[in-house]
């Protein structure tokens, strides 16, 4: 048997990921057996700031990148979404996982049916507030840290009227009951990366223990998306989102940027082919800048 390490973050979440990349691996090969070393991240500690305040990009990541150099795990699970635009030349992304529903969704407190205006709204980026102002002009909106296990309970303790989380984790841990509207890709535009498990690995290593796992489809969405973060130097916590939906061969990227300085925010689409995913995603950006400047 070969015994192969995963590295995880510790949330509920994140081990469940870790699971589902594990039993991918049995399943296709009987002769790897593979394990769990799970750790706390900057971004797990630190939780009474917003992510922007807290600044530096790779909060989830960093301890887990560090396992992986020191050989102390051979890849590391991540939802693409909390990974930093560029990662180190000896740590690539190795394969992504089939996508899971990338939309975002309006969560009630327990035993609530319809919202009620009298608390904020719990939203944990600037991303998701700025679309949200538009579909709720009159709510007010507040910051919400911690796992996802840590919101639902904050919310159903009093603190929020609501809250915004990503369709993708509540699915996974078991939750979907908890969700009461579905918002369209187009209303809330996704983050980049959303409902995509990113496998990582170390420059050189055998995994072709992993090679089925690897979704072509999710490989160009992540390509489109997150060229576009990154030509907008954007971080796992800025205000940019962007989303591909690949139909065929082709690929049409939707993306949203803000600007600091007005506060301002725009919105735009390009179409084109699968092989052109990193392309479409600096194309858009380019747009997107032009269009923010001449307003
Ligand atoms: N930033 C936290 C985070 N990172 C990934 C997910 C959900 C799973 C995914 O998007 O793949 C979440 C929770 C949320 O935003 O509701």
């Amino acid at each position: 048997m070969r015994k192969v390490t995963a590295g995880s973050r510790e949330s509920k979440l994140a081990v469940i990921q870790t699971e589902m990349v594990m039993d991918f691996i049995k399943e296709h090969n009987e002769n790897v057996e593979p394990v769990m070393l799970t750790m706390k991240t900057t971004g797990d500690i630190i939780l009474d700031r917003t992510l922007d305040k807290v600044g530096g990009k790779g909060l989830f990541v960093k301890e887990l990148d560090k396992a992986l150099m020191e050989k102390k795990s051979d890849f590391s699970v991540h939802s693409l979404k909390d990974m930093p635009m560029e990662v180190p030349d000896e740590l690539p992304l190795i394969a992504f996982s089939k996508r899971e529903d990338p939309r975002d969704v309006f969560v009630l407190p327990k035993g609530v049916t319809k919202w009620e205006n009298d608390k904020p709204i719990g939203c944990s980026s600037l991303r998701r507030t700025l679309q949200l102002q538009k579909i709720f002009p009159d709510a007010t909106f507040e910051s919400v840290r911690g796992n996802v296990i840590t919101r639902l309970r904050k919310l159903d303790e009093g603190q929020y009227s609501a809250l915004i989380l990503a369709a993708a984790g509540l699915k996974r841990l078991g939750f979907e009951d908890r969700i009461s509207r579905y918002f369209t890709t187009e209303e809330m535009i996704p983050s980049a990366g959303q409902g995509i498990i990113a496998v990582q690995g170390r420059i050189g290593e055998d995994y072709s223990y992993l090679k089925d796992f690897n979704d072509e489809k999710s490989a160009y969405a992540a390509t489109a998306e997150r060229a576009f973060v990154k030509y907008l130097d954007g971080g796992c916590s800025s205000p940019i989102a962007a989303h591909a939906i690949i139909d065929g061969d082709e690929l049409s990227l939707s993306g949203l940027y803000y600007s600091e300085d007005d506060r301002n925010y725009v919105t735009g689409k390009v179409l084109g082919n699968v092989k052109e995913a990193e392309e479409l995603g600096i194309k858009l950006a380019k747009e997107l800048k032009d269009k923010i400047n001449n307003k």
